[in-house]
């Protein structure tokens, strides 16, 4: 056995270095606590609640003020003549925060400084990182808890439900298992057959560069996570915030230096988005474009990375998580009261503005009538409003952009013979960006109502003819995205066969429930085709992709032989 070994070793080109022995200890992060995790809880908010009363106190605070948010080199506060105002979505006039955008030579100076704080960062162990990450995950679940919340339903009109699921529970569950996901992540170790004779190990280490994080406006939670994720791996980022949900994440941002994060590891830098882009793009540093937001964006992003590409240290990961276009598929068994309810709420909750949001309904025939009734009833008791009401069920839309955008698509509706508006249609930006939850009937499944991201309060519903099932799953899988989805039947051998059919039209499948409301943890999120990159945030290998893993093999016996065994 033994000579086989010794031949074994000569053959594969052992060589001797006796002076070193074992550097795993010098590898291997000591130190590193084993620990679980579990998902935030919900609080209630129900009256006389003591949540309740926090976050009335908090909406005072932060509704009382315009805040005034700079952007944040290393600890430098930089402002600039370009000031920019964070409005109300459901209160135009009426701006939460006062902010200032970045000049390309300030995004410049922000990569720099990140790239001056890298080293000693790299070489923070990871178990000091990860106690910066739980101690910002019970801060934000404690003390600021009703900062977040009331800051992310003032500036994105998010009612207290929605942003309790977000910028609460979400942002402190993504700290809290990024850190378990990359705790776990150390345990694998490569084989040593005869760790005598040779020790293999591996280490995960930052990228060389900076991380440019870009966030989108409607979850506060993925602005602290695109920022955050990559700094427990030990890479620095230079993060720009969306314009309209600038006070949220620079609470977000606060509470993160605060728990811990040294200056420069994340620079805070608001900017407008092509300045920034461009950037960041031209930047040979550039080590990981860490991107939510809409396809269009993303599409550009990558162009330009793909136009530099021989100016690079190295091959700038992409990462882009974007929008989709979310179907609910009914079968003639589903349960028709689930079917409205998750309908409505996932079609119009924080008005359609998840990337996971149900736009197109498939309905049978046999069961139109029933659905349809039951979604308008619960339809005349849907009231939109100021958010931080409790009997309103969503606020305003994000800006006058999108107001245009999604008016222009029921004005579609309005005047196309193939499209009938049966629950809604309104649109007013008097006082705010509201736009009222709209339900259209589509007699043509290609109709682009049926085919293209609104990202707003319109769901399309194509009435299919009962034994067309199968047909019908063909049809929802011809779109272009394939983010979310969701079948409804309480026949298990047609959930089983949806199941293959829609393999791949949807990164998250729901079976007899809604297409949104996706837990960290618990349903990894991230879709294919033009939906992104499907990196799965909140699942167990998201951290691998900020990191770059070193396999090193240690030697422990001489080679005092060049020849092999056959040749003597
Ligand atoms: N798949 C997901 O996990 C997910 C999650 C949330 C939102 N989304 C998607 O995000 C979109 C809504 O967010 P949005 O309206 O903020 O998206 P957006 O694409 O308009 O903006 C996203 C971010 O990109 C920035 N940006 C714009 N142009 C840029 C450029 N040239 N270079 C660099 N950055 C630039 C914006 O300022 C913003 O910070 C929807 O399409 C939604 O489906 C996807
Ligand atoms: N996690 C969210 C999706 C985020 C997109 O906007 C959900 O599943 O509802």
């Amino acid at each position: 056995m033994q000579a086989a070994s010794v031949i074994a070793r000569r053959i594969v080109g052992l060589r001797g270095c006796t002076q070193v022995r074992c550097l795993t200890s010098v590898v291997k992060d000591s130190g590193l606590p084993d620990f679980n995790v579990v998902n935030e809880p919900l609080l209630g908010y129900l009256p006389g609640s003591a949540e309740l009363q926090q976050l009335e106190a908090a909406l005072q605070k932060h509704g009382a003020t315009v805040a005034e948010v700079p952007i944040v080199i290393g600890d430098e506060e930089i402002r600039t003549d370009l000031v920019r105002y964070q409005p109300r979505p459901h209160d135009h006039k009426n701006p939460v925060a006062k902010f200032y955008h970045a000049t390309p030579e300030i995004v410049q100076k922000a990569i720099d400084n990140s790239l001056s704080a890298r080293e000693a960062w790299e070489k923070v162990p990871l178990s000091e990182k990860i106690d910066i990450f739980h101690r910002a995950a019970d801060m934000m679940a404690t003390k600021y808890r009703q900062d977040l919340n009331a800051t992310t339903m003032l500036g994105q009109s998010k009612t207290v439900v929605q942003a309790e699921i977000d910028a609460a529970a979400e942002l402190v569950d993504f700290l809290r298992f990024n850190a378990f996901f990359a705790k776990e992540l150390t345990k694998y170790q490569p084989i040593s057959e005869d760790a005598s004779v040779t020790k293999n190990s591996m280490r995960l280490r930052g990228l060389e560069g900076f991380v440019a994080a870009v966030s989108p406006f409607n979850f506060t939670a993925i602005g602290g996570n695109l920022a955050s994720a990559p700094t427990l791996m030990g890479n620095v980022v230079v993060w720009k915030p969306s314009d309209t949900a600038i006070l949220s994440n620079y609470t977000a941002y606060r509470i993160l230096r605060e728990a811990g994060i040294p200056a420069g590891v994340i620079n805070f830098v608001p900017a407008d988005g092509p300045v920034y882009g461009d950037t960041v793009t031209a930047s040979p540093e550039l080590s990981v474009v860490n991107f939510t937001g809409s396809v269009p964006t993303f599409q550009h992003l990558w162009k330009q990375v793909g136009n530099n590409i021989a100016r690079y240290r190295g091959f700038p990961r992409l990462i882009g998580e974007c929008g989709g276009k979310n179907y609910h598929f009914v079968h003639p068994t589903a349960d028709g009261a689930t079917v409205a309810a998750s309908t409505i709420r996932s079609a119009f909750e924080f008005g359609g503005q998840k990337c996971s949001a149900c736009s197109r309904l498939y309905v049978p025939r046999s069961r139109w009538d029933e659905i349809r009734t039951l979604m308008l009833n619960i339809h005349k008791d849907v009231k939109i409003g100021d958010p931080t009401k409790k009997e309103n069920f969503f606020g305003a839309v994000i800006d006058e952009k999108a107001f245009q955008r999604i008016k222009s698509y029921i004005d579609h509706a309005k005047n196309s013979p193939d499209l009938d508006i049966i629950a809604g249609g309104g649109c007013d930006d008097g006082t705010g960006y509201f736009i009222e939850p709209t339900i259209v009937v589509c007699k043509n499944p290609s109709d682009k109502i049926m085919q293209e991201e609104i990202f707003g309060p319109v769901l399309s519903v194509y009435v299919y003819e009962d034994g067309q099932e199968a047909a019908t799953l063909d049809l929802i899988g011809r779109c272009p995205y394939g983010l979310t989805g969701a079948i409804y039947s309480q026949d298990q051998a047609f959930a089983e066969f949806a199941l293959e059919k829609l393999k791949m039209t949807c990164g998250n499948f729901y079976v007899n429930d809604k297409s949104t409301g996706s837990i960290v943890g618990q349903q990894p999120f991230g879709g294919g085709r033009i939906s992104g990159t499907n990196d799965k945030a909140g699942g167990p290998h998201y951290m691998l992709k900020f990191c770059s893993p070193q396999a090193i093999k240690e030697t422990f016996v001489p080679l005092p032989h060049w020849k092999y065994p056959y040749m003597e």
